[in-house]
Parts: C-alpha cells; sequence; structure tokens
C-alpha cells in the first residue's frame, strides 16, 4: 500500500538490518503528481520481520522514523537491562536474545561476503562471548556544564546524561567513576563548556585489567591541578576506598577539541601505568596506549590466529598494523623472525618495550604507514612466509591489499572489526591467485552490533 506524501505515520514490516544493524523498511509513496517512489527507511530498535507502527523524524524526512509502538515482535525480543537503552546509544542491540545476536552477526558476514563473491559455506558460527555482560576494559565519561558526569546522550554531543551504571564496564569502574561523579557534585565544580570554554573538568577514563586487578584513573580538565584545591579531597578519596587503582593521572587540556588528549600529565597516585595480561603475556597500559577492549575475547582471537596460520619456526612473519603487539608477541615464539608494523609511534614503543618485558627477542618493529613500511621492510628482511593484518575499521584499502599480494606470503591471516572493509579488501587478493580457506567470526562486542573476524587466505 502507498502512503500519501503528507503523511508521516504508517505500519510497516521490518525487512532486514543494515550494516550498522538498525531495522531498515521499504515504504512506498505516493506523490502530488501520483506517482509511486519508494524509500528506505531506518527505524532504530526494530528487529527483522517485525510489524511496527512508526513516525518519520524530522529532519531527516523518508530517511529515519522512530516506533510508535510495535505490532508483530520478533519472537527472541527481550527487555533490555540497561537504565540508559536508547539514551546513551551505546549498546543498541540489548533488546533481543545473546543467541539471536550471534545469528544476525553471523548472516552479516555471509551477507557482505556473498556480495563481493566469496562462497559463504567458507563463513563459520559466530564464536560467542563467555560473559555478554561487563566486559570492557576501558570506559570514557564526559562531564556536562553542571558538573554532572555520565554518558552522551545519543544523537546530542551537548547533553550528558548522569551516570547510574554502565553494564558493559566492571563493578569496580563504576564503583570509581561515581566516587568521581560525587566529589565533583560535593565540591560544586563546573563541566567544561564547549561553547565558552569556560569550566574545569572535562572527561574521566576509566582502565581495569581484569587478569591483574589493576586499575588506572585518568581526569582530564583544564587547570594543573595544584590550582585546584579539591584535587588533595580527590586522591585521599580514591586512594583510601580503592587500592586497585595503580595509578591516577590528571591531565590538563585546554584544547578546544573535544578528545581526551593531554598537554601536561600529572602522575598523582601510584606509578603512570598499569598491568594487564592477555595471552600469557604481560603489557603496559598507559592511559593514551591501544589495548584490546575485551581483552578475554581477543585471547580467543589471538588462539585462532595461531591454529588458522600454523606458523613455523622456520618461517619469516608481518604483523601489519601490529598496535603494541598483541598478536606480534605469540606469533614471534613460534616464527623465526616478526616484523611489526604500525603507524602511530608510541604503540611501537609499547610494542619494542612489551617485546623486551616478556623476553622476545626476534622481532623488529617499524613506525610507518602500512604501505611504506611494508616496502621498507621487505627490502630489508625479504619476503615473509606468513602475514597478519589487523587494520582499523576503514580496512587496509586496495593499495596495501596489493603490496601484501606483491609480496607473495604463502598464507595471509586477515583479522577484522568491520566485515564490510575485509569483504572488499581481501577480494583485492583473489587474482593474483590467493584462495579463501575460512572465515571464523568472533563476538567481541556483546549487545552491540560489531562483529570481528579472522580470515585465512593461501596460495599454492
Ligand atoms: C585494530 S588496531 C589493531 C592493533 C593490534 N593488532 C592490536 O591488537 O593491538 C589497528 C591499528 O592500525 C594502526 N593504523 C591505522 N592506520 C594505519 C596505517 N595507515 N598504517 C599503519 N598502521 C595504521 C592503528 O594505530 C591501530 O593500532
Amino acid at each position: 500500500m502507498a502512503y500519501r506524501y503528507n503523511e508521516n505515520t504508517f505500519v510497516v514490516d521490518i525487512d532486514h538490518l543494515d550494516v550498522r544493524g538498525t531495522g531498515q523498511a521499504v515504504i512506498e509513496w505516493e506523490n502530488k503528481h501520483g506517482k509511486i517512489k519508494k524509500n528506505k527507511i531506518n527505524i532504530p530498535y526494530t528487529l527483522p520481520g517485525e510489524k511496527v507502527q512508526a513516525t518519520l523524524v524530522p529532519p531527516y524526512r523518508r530517511r529515519v522514523a522512530q516506533v510508535d509502538h510495535i505490532i508483530k515482535a520478533h519472537p527472541e525480543r527481550i527487555e533490555p537491562e540497561c537504565p540508559h537503552f536508547q539514551s546513551c546509544g551505546g549498546c543498541s542491540w540489548q533488546h533481543w536474545t545473546y543467541e539471536a545476536q550471534l545469528r544476525q552477526k553471523t548472516n552479516q558476514v555471509k551477507f557482505l561476503l556473498e556480495e563481493q563473491g566469496f562462497d559463504t559455506s567458507l563463513v563459520e558460527e559466530t564464536i560467542g562471548a563467555d560473559d555478554e555482560w561487563h566486559y570492557r576494559n576501558k570506559m570514557e565519561f564526559t562531564f556536562g556544564i553542571d558538573g554532572t558526569l555520565g554518558l552522551h546522550e545519543k544523537d546530542n554531543f551537548r547533553k550528558i546524561i548522569s551516570l547510574e551504571t554502565c553494564l558493559l564496564a566492571s563493578d569496580a569502574m563504576i564503583a570509581a567513576t561515581l566516587e568521581v561523579a560525587d566529589w565533583a557534585r560535593e565540591h560544586q565544580l563546573a563541566g567544561y563548556n564547549k561553547e565558552t570554554h569556560e569550566g574545569l573538568l572535562r572527561h574521566l577514563m576509566v582502565r581495569y585489567s581484569r587478569t591483574t586487578g589493576e586499575m588506572i584513573l585518568a581526569l582530564f580538565a583544564t587547570e594543573a591541578p595544584d590550582a585546584v584545591k579539591a584535587s588533595h579531597d580527590l586522591i585521599y578519596r580514591i586512594g583510601k576506598k580503592f587500592p586497585q587503582v595503580k595509578s591516577f593521572m590528571w591531565l590538563k587540556n585546554n584544547n578546544i577539541s573535544d578528545r581526551a588528549q593531554a598537554e601536561e600529565s600529572y602522575n598523582l597516585l601510584g606509578r603512570d601505568f598499569i598491568y594487564d595480561e592477555l595471552a600469557g603475556f604481560r603489557y603496559r597500559i598507559w592511559f593514551d596506549t591501544f589495548f584490546q577492549t575485551n581483552p578475554k575475547q581477543a585471547e580467543k582471537l589471538v588462539e585462532l590466529a595461531l591454529e588458522m596460520a600454523k606458523p613455523k619456526q622456520t618461517e619469516k612473519m608481518i604483523d601489519l598494523f601490529c598496535g603494541v603487539g598483541t598478536f606480534s608477541l605469540p606469533f614471534a615464539r613460534r616464527v623465526r623472525e616478526l616484523v611489526g608494523i604500525e603507524i602511530v609511534e608510541t604503540s611501537i614503543e609499547s610494542a619494542k618495550r612489551n617485546a623486551s618485558d616478556n623476553g622476545v627477542n626476534n622481532t623488529h618493529f617499524l613506525a610507518k604507514d602500512a604501505r611504506h613500511g611494508l616496502i621498507e621492510m621487505i627490502e630489508k628482511f625479504g619476503s615473509p612466509n606468513l602475514l597478519l593484518l589487523d587494520p582499523p575499521r576503514s580496512g587496509a584499502g586496495g593499495k596495501v591489499m596489493r603490496r601484501i599480494a606483491r609480496s607473495k606470503p604463502e598464507r595471509i591471516v586477515y583479522v577484522s572489526c568491520n566485515p564490510l572493509s575485509l569483504a572488499t579488501d581481501i577480494k583485492e587478493l583473489i587474482p593474483f591467485g590467493y584462495t579463501l580457506e575460512k572465515v571464523q567470526p568472533v563476538d567481541l562486542f556483546p549487545q552491540t552490533y560489531h562483529v570481528e573476524c579472522v580470515a585465512l587466505l593461501s596460495k599454492e
């Protein structure tokens, strides 16, 4: 049935979820001249097969609608557990069972690979998490103008929702965050105003290690701590109540950009880093170190990559986009020589330190962009037998993929946090004689649409 061009409310069946996990429906509209047009409408928080009444949301006319009520619900729809569901926008899949989430992730990976011409029977079922909640080891909270500490409201970066809880963080992380929130309220400290650039408090970053139990707090403010009398009270409270806080950093940041970055850093309690462990290796984590945010599942990812790659003691290997060495260290133990390439210099410094802290001494790390780094390291060390890459969400891109193919590794292991860029990137390898052997999705982010994959390609 076609709706009139001036109607805003309609009843519709949800056809499928898009790549960001949002329900999509197709609506027919009859325009002023009686012509029928079709539109794809995003209807957040709906599930495939549901029938809903929805109303268009201005200003995205004919693009986004919000549910008025559900007429026919998905059989696996459940009541979301978090009080901030929908307002925070953090985990948008809390309203269906974990089994249904995993099934959808597998289907999504199959769909995206099929679009690029790959055989979907190569895609295994998604490996789920043992812990569907409290899995994150890092959270970043923001202060509102009135000093309230909490989460950004969905689609509204100016509004802060006062934090009650976060079901993705550990209880210890939330307790420490609520203590900082109480401290800010009791001392009536103002939050930073992004328009006037006035106010003191900006962000609080909390990082936690499940394996060592250590926690780091990093408070971002526009003044140094010695200019803020109340800072002594905060150090005292954190030191007394949270012995697991092994590092408390105060970061002065007057930059107009809203990122959690530092111009000056002050170590007010303990050391300036914490220890974490992953796959049997020990890592130092500073407040700004990139580290896998669900280390328990990341450990499965490392094990899987090892199992699929089958590294040999005689082989040379490249770990491209190596970060702080999460894959480099366990692989280095199983190959003759490993080269790690990564664009962020501080991550490469960490990777080197992590290798030496863990007694791994057959690695070479280079801080350079993937393409140039690859050229330089192949000239120096020759072609690798095995290459692992773990690029950011945007993928490695055609140029890097073709450069990889020309370096002729026998096996390529592609670790990806975005099946869309994975599918387009690995397609680039096919003309070079590579065959896709297997794709294993792993769930690192329950309650969200994100899915990680490990893919293995080989060449005769
Ligand atoms: C998904 S992370 C993987 C990190 C690492 N494998 C780990 O688990 O710790 C992607 C990494 O690629 C790096 N990166 C982004 N763009 C890059 C580029 N053009 N060249 C090299 N590295 C890049 C990022 O800094 C980041 O560390």
